[in-house]
């Protein structure tokens, strides 16, 4: 006979709302802060001292005190201060304990970290396999407290939403073996990431040390079940670290508001588990795609916010204690938040540069974000009373809106803030402290629903009693004894059997304690079914009239909830086509992101260009403003010297002017005395200032006026004696003991005749020379005088030869000058030539051309005073360069007209001037 059961017909109760305000009780939960002081190495003299177990110090190290001025010490209180020694079980017990403890008893829980980049978040959250951090041990712990109360894998079903819906044992089971196949091929083609991580490899290669801490649930009538998330902030987005579709755009996700107004993740992968080991393993498999990177802080420093997500589910039994109450609403699920941030950051310190100054932008805005949102809480809770609150920034950061419902009351908050006591880190851990102090003002308020029992009218123990009567059916059937009949069971009498029988075995009829003792529990236990039968009467009757109004009211909740569900079905449509914009939206959110980088860093560069040109082009203008300054100095220099050059020349100009005019004043006045002096037949004779050769050439202009006025004046025409010449005379008595330097030019083509003259020149001492090769022909001491020597043709065929007739002056450069003094002129002609008189000419001081002088003002025609050469090329005078005009030497030199190099006959270079005495030009070259 096989054991058949009736079920007790205690149907459940309507599971109160949790948004029934009534059911509500406000209580205020400060957010409890915690500091934890990172191990300094040996080298490091660390600022932090802890000064009792709830207080820390901050001194000001030796480095800050040269930037920021004065030694200071500031004491932070925190709720509990952990030294640099204590351990990662002392951490646990004390913070996340109590927190698991509240966990499996159903109420949500926030835990983060919080600090400045490695100062040690990540070892605390997740440790190392010889010494586990919370993370690992809260598994343990939870674990070890609902074995032996686990629901089979699948009874509880995601809804997607933040929900569960539940199973039949049957169906679980049948999702399970469908899922083991499925997992089986999965877990060949998992992809994980390439690159080894050794805080990883390390969990990967050591066998984890467990924690064996177990708290004791109170409700054995239900069935528990975990479920793992693990997300992501990677610079403001949502990642799913869970999913393993290799695509990365499925893996973003949006955070969501739920219809309890608790926020969630929406789409996430929910990954049950069914023990510490493999929740641990689903952790390290979503660590190795969190976003770490090297910096110059720490050699693997998160650079996003991980956060590891517990949910525990749990459901009653039914009546019967058999099975899971397939009932939607008696699921109940608290939450465990287990937060790594990422740590703040100063670029300059971590010199994070392009991707990595990209993120940790996106860390500290996060960052700053909660920041403010604790600000404002506490701005509001001071003002609590005084007008509306102000609106806390959740919205500003996926880090504070995805925890928004903690804020607003749902779940207890803590916070372990980590510091690392290295100097460089101090003024960071400053900013940190402060906000970490500031935290524990804050006081949520917290909504604690009236704990619920959605079995409140099951026997309780019914589990262990269904355990009991299988035991029992198993026993007899394994025994035979009901010879496959069923025996009729009441199950009413399993729940409330009394007072135990006593178990000793009757072997003795005569026992007549055990037989009175047996006797009175059977009498107590008739008793007590035929109080439990009538319950059980009454109790039917109750249920028979409450299953009539129940049949009604579910009737029109059948309508309204067909009605509700095609306005849901509606909604869903909607909320789909919503949200897959949405995910695109963030896509095109991400890519414009990484776009903006670029740019950035593009950005980045051109500037770097543009300084380096701005750089270049200040160089240049520099170098053009030098330049200008030089070539203004120049153009200075060139204008004095043109004006000194210009005022020479005009000087020039001046002195010929006036030269011409003195000459046109002479011949005047010579005019006037020729004139006067007509009547008495006398001679003229230059006096004054008139030169020699000036005089002469107005003698020898007016000489046929005279003349002319002679013939018409007198009758007599004879001509007068010839003009006496001092010059002459002095340059024949000079003759002495002066040495001359007798230059007689000669081409190939012309060669110097000797004239057969009556008078021939007198130089006793002389040195001859047909070329002034050497200058020192006329720089040397000895010679006193020069004569230069030159035949040509005269008008009349005859051969004329010139003698210019000078004194060797030394000059102050050691050089030479010649002052010519004289011309003589010696000519042959033939008697029988009637325009020539017979007698041989020697005019010393001869008149204008005749005599073969040169008149300043035909020297000028000449010769260029500027550029002291001849101007028709001719071979007038060659050693013109070296001789010197000299009208009056009693003259002053009156201006310098030009300086030129000039070259005397063998190419040897000398310079030249050309200076103005009063009126007169002369020729000097210096040797
Ligand atoms: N209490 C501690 N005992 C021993 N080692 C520690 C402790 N705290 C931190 N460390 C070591 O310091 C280093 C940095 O720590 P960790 O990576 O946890 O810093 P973090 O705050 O998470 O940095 P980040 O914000 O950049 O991710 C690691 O090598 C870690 O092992």
């Amino acid at each position: 006979m096989k054991p058949t059961r009736r079920a007790p017909q205690t149907p459940g109760k309507k599971i109160p709302s949790r948004n029934n305000s009534k059911e509500k009780m406000v209580i205020k939960d400060p957010v409890e802060v915690f500091c934890r002081i990172r191990p300094v190495s040996v080298t490091d003299d660390g600022y932090i001292k802890v000064i009792d177990e709830r207080t820390v110090q901050l001194a000001t190290p030796d480095s800050s005190i040269g930037n920021k001025g004065t030694y200071k010490e500031i004491q932070y209180t925190f709720s509990r201060v952990f030294a640099e020694e204590s351990e990662q079980k002392e951490v646990f017990d004390r913070v996340s304990l109590p927190l698991v403890e509240n966990f499996l008893k159903g109420q949500n829980n926030l835990l983060f970290t919080y600090g400045v980049t490695g100062s040690g978040k990540t070892f605390t959250m997740t440790g190392t396999p010889k010494d586990p951090g919370i993370l690992p041990r809260c598994l343990d712990v939870i674990f070890n407290s609902i074995s032996g109360c686990q629901a089979r894998k699948f009874t509880f079903i995601p809804d997607g939403m933040n929900g569960f819906d539940v199973q039949s044992d049957d169906a679980a089971r049948e999702q399970e073996i469908k899922a083991g196949v499925a997992d089986r091929t999965n877990r060949t083609r998992m992809d994980f990431p390439k690159t080894p991580r050794k805080r990883m490899a390390q969990w990967e290669t050591a066998s984890r040390m467990t924690e064996n801490t177990r708290v004791s649930i109170s409700d054995e009538d239900f069935v528990y079940s975990v479920f793992v998330t693990y997300v992501e902030i990677y610079n403001n987005s949502v990642y799913d670290l869970l999913d393993e579709r290799a695509d990365g755009l499925t893996k973003l996700k949006i955070v969501r508001e739920g219809a309890n107004r608790i926020m969630y993740v929406n789409g996430v992968q929910e990954v049950e588990v069914s023990s510490a080991n493999e929740a641990f393993e689903v952790f390290c498999r979503g660590m190795k795609r969190k976003t770490i990177a090297q910096t110059n802080l720490n050699a693997e420093s998160s650079r996003s916010h991980a956060i590891f997500s517990i949910r525990l589910v749990k459901a009653p039994y039914d009546s019967n204690g058999e099975e899971v109450l397939q009932n939607k609403e008696s699921i109940s699920v608290s939450q465990l938040s287990l937060v790594d941030l990422a740590g703040s950051e100063r670029a300059n310190r971590s010199q994070a540069k392009g991707q990595n100054l990209c993120e940790a932008g996106n860390i500290n805005n996060s960052l700053l974000t909660l920041r403010k949102c604790f600000e404002m809480l506490r701005e509001n809770q001071m003002n609590a009373g005084n007008g509306a609150p102000k609106m806390v920034p959740f919205r500003d950061s996926r880090l504070t809106y995805l925890f928004k419902s903690f804020f607003d009351g749902e779940g207890k908050v803590r916070m372990i803030v980590c510091v690392n006591p290295n100097p460089d880190d101090y003024e960071e851990t400053l900013h940190v402290m402060k906000f970490a102090e500031m935290s524990q003002e804050v006081q949520v308020k917290r909504c604690l629903p009236t704990p619920r029992r959605p079995d409140v009218n099951f026997t309780p123990g019914r589990r262990r009693a269904n355990q009991i009567f299988k035991e029992a059916a198993k026993r007899i059937e394994e025994s035979g004894a009901t010879q496959g009949e069923s025996i009729p069971f009441d199950l009413n009498l399993v729940y409330s059997l009394g007072i135990p029988i006593d178990n000793t075995p009757l072997t003795d009829p005569n026992n007549e304690e055990l037989i009175r003792s047996v006797m009175m529990v059977l009498e107590s236990r008739v008793a007590k079914r035929r109080c439990l039968q009538q319950q059980f009467k009454s109790q039917i009757d109750q249920v028979r009239s409450s299953v009539v109004a129940l049949e009604k009211d579910n009737i029109s909740l059948k309508q309204e909830n067909s009605s509700l569900r095609a306005t849901i079905d509606q909604e869903r449509s909607g909320r789909s086509l919503l949200e897959q914009k949405l995910v695109q939206s963030e896509s095109q959110l991400v890519s414009i992101r990484l776009n903006l980088q670029g740019e950035r860093e593009e950005k980045a560069r051109l500037i770097s260009r543009l300084e380096d040109l701005e750089m270049k082009l200040n160089q240049r203008k520099a170098d053009t403003e030098r330049t200008k300054l030089r070539m203004q100095e120049k153009l200075v220099n060139e204008k004095d010297k043109l004006e000194r050059d210009m005022k020479t020349r005009f000087l020039a100009e001046q002195s010929n002017l006036k030269l011409e005019n003195d000459l046109k004043e002479e011949k005047l006045r010579r005019v006037r005395h020729i004139v006067d002096n007509l009547d008495k037949n006398t001679p003229c004779r230059p006096t004054g200032r008139m030169t020699r050769l000036a005089a002469a050439k107005s003698e020898a202009e007016l000489s046929s006026t005279s003349s002319n006025a002679r013939s018409a004046a007198t009758p007599n025409p004879k001509r007068g004696p010839a003009v006496s010449n001092q010059r002459h005379r002095r340059s024949r008595s000079a003759g002495g003991n002066e040495r001359w330097l007798d230059h007689r030019p000669q081409t190939q083509s012309s060669k110097f005749l000797e004239l057969q003259t009556i008078f021939q020149p007198n130089m006793p001492k002389r040195k001859s020379v047909s070329k002034l090769t050497d200058p020192k022909d006329v720089t040397d001491p000895a010679t006193s005088k020069y004569c230069l020597t030159t035949q040509e043709q005269d008008s009349d065929g005859g051969l004329e030869t010139k003698l210019y007739k000078g004194d060797v002056h030394p000059t102050v450069g050691g050089g030479a000058q010649v002052v010519l003094t004289d011309v003589e002129v010696l000519k042959q002609t033939s008697p029988t030539n009637p325009n020539v008189s017979p007698s041989r000419k020697r005019s010393a001081n001869g008149n204008g051309k005749e005599n073969g002088r040169l008149l300043p003002d035909e020297l000028l025609s000449i010769v260029d005073p500027i550029s002291c050469k001849c101007k028709d090329n001719t071979k007038l005078p060659r050693p013109s360069v070296t001789c010197l005009w000299l009208f009056d030497p009693l003259s002053e030199v009156e201006s310098i007209f030009s300086r030129g190099d000039s070259q005397i006959n063998d190419g040897h270079s000398a310079a030249c001037y050309v200076i103005s005495f009063n009126g007169q030009l002369i020729f000097c070259v210096l040797g």
